[in-house]
C-alpha cells in the first residue's frame, strides 16, 4: 500500500512514520509512507495557499490550486489515473472513523490524505477531488494532521505482516463488534490480587467461553449500543437479557 499525506507541516509525520510499528512496516516494504507539502504547489511567488473568502466574512480559505497541483504531481509520480487512489479529507464534518471503515481502507492500494488548517476549504476540492471525508471524533483540532495519523495507524496495523500473529488484529476490540475481554499476565498473585482461576486452568474451551462472556458484559456495561450490530447466539442474547435485568436492579 502507498500512503501520501498532503500537509503544510510534513515535519509532524517524521516521528510517527519512522517509529514503532509504522516504521517497521515501512522498513519491511509493506507500506510506502510519504508527505507532500502543498505549499510547494502554491503557483504564486509568495507561496501562499489560502486567500480571503468570496462573499466576505472572516477567516481564510484553502485554495484549490495547491491541493490539485500536489495531487496531480503525486499521480504523475505513481503513474496512476485520477480515479484510482482514495482521496481522504480529514475534517470534523466527515464520516466518523470506525474499525469497519479502517478495514475497508486497508484493502485499498493507494490512499492520499489532505490535511487542512482552515475553517474552510475551497469547495472545488471537495467537489472534484475528494472521495472520502473522515472525522476521528466530534471535536475540532488545529489541523487534519493528527486525525490523518490516527487513520493511518489504524489502517496500517491491519495490513498482512505488520502485526506479528501474536498481536493479531482480528481479536481486537471492535473486530467482533464487542469490547475486549480483560487480560492478565504473570504473576498469578500480585499484592493478593489474583488472576481468575479459569485462566490458569488450561481448559481452552472454558477460557474461550469466559472471555466471550467478559466481552459481552463489558460491552453491555460500557457501550450497550454496540450490541445491536454484534453477532450473538440465542444463548448469548438470553444471557445478556438476564444480565441486563441484574444490572438494572
Ligand atoms: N475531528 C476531526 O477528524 C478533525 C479534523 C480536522 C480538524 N481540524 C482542521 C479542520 C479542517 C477542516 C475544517 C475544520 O473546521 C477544521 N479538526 C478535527
Amino acid at each position: 500500500m502507498r500512503i501520501d499525506v498532503l500537509t503544510l507541516f510534513p515535519e509532524m509525520f517524521t516521528g510517527v512514520f519512522n517509529a514503532s510499528i509504522l516504521g517497521k512496516a515501512r522498513d519491511k516494504g509493506i507500506v510506502e509512507l510519504s508527505t507532500v507539502n502543498f505549499r510547494d504547489f502554491s503557483g504564486n511567488k509568495h507561496n501562499t495557499v489560502d486567500d480571503m473568502p468570496y462573499g466576505g466574512g472572516g477567516g481564510m480559505v484553502l485554495q484549490a490550486e495547491p491541493v490539485f497541483g500536489a495531487v496531480e504531481h503525486l499521480l504523475q509520480q505513481a503513474g496512476e489515473d485520477a480515479s484510482k487512489p482514495r482521496m481522504i479529507l480529514m475534517c470534523p464534518q466527515g464520516t466518523p472513523l470506525t474499525q469497519k471503515k479502517a478495514i475497508e481502507l486497508s484493502g485499498e492500494s493507494h490512499l492520499i490524505f489532505i490535511c487542512g488548517h482552515y475553517e474552510g476549504y475551497d469547495e472545488r476540492i471537495r467537489e472534484f477531488l475528494v472521495t472520502d471525508e473522515l472525522s476521528i471524533g466530534d471535536y475540532v483540532l488545529t489541523g487534519g494532521e493528527l486525525p490523518a495519523m490516527v487513520v493511518i495507524d489504524t489502517v496500517v496495523r491491519l495490513l498482512p505482516g505488520v502485526l506479528g500473529n501474536e498481536q493479531s488484529a482480528i481479536t481486537d476490540s471492535f473486530s467482533d463488534g464487542l469490547l475486549e475481554y480483560p487480560h492478565y499476565t504473570r504473576p498469578a498473585d500480585f499484592r493478593g490480587w489474583r488472576v481468575p482461576d479459569v485462566l490458569l486452568s488450561g481448559h481452552h474451551a472454558e477460557i474461550e467461553k469466559w472471555r466471550r462472556l467478559q466481552s459481552l458484559e463489558r460491552t453491555l456495561v460500557r457501550r450497550p449500543e454496540l450490541l445491536e450490530n454484534a453477532d450473538l447466539t440465542p444463548k448469548e442474547k438470553q444471557w445478556l437479557e438476564d444480565k441486563r435485568k441484574l444490572l438494572d436492579r
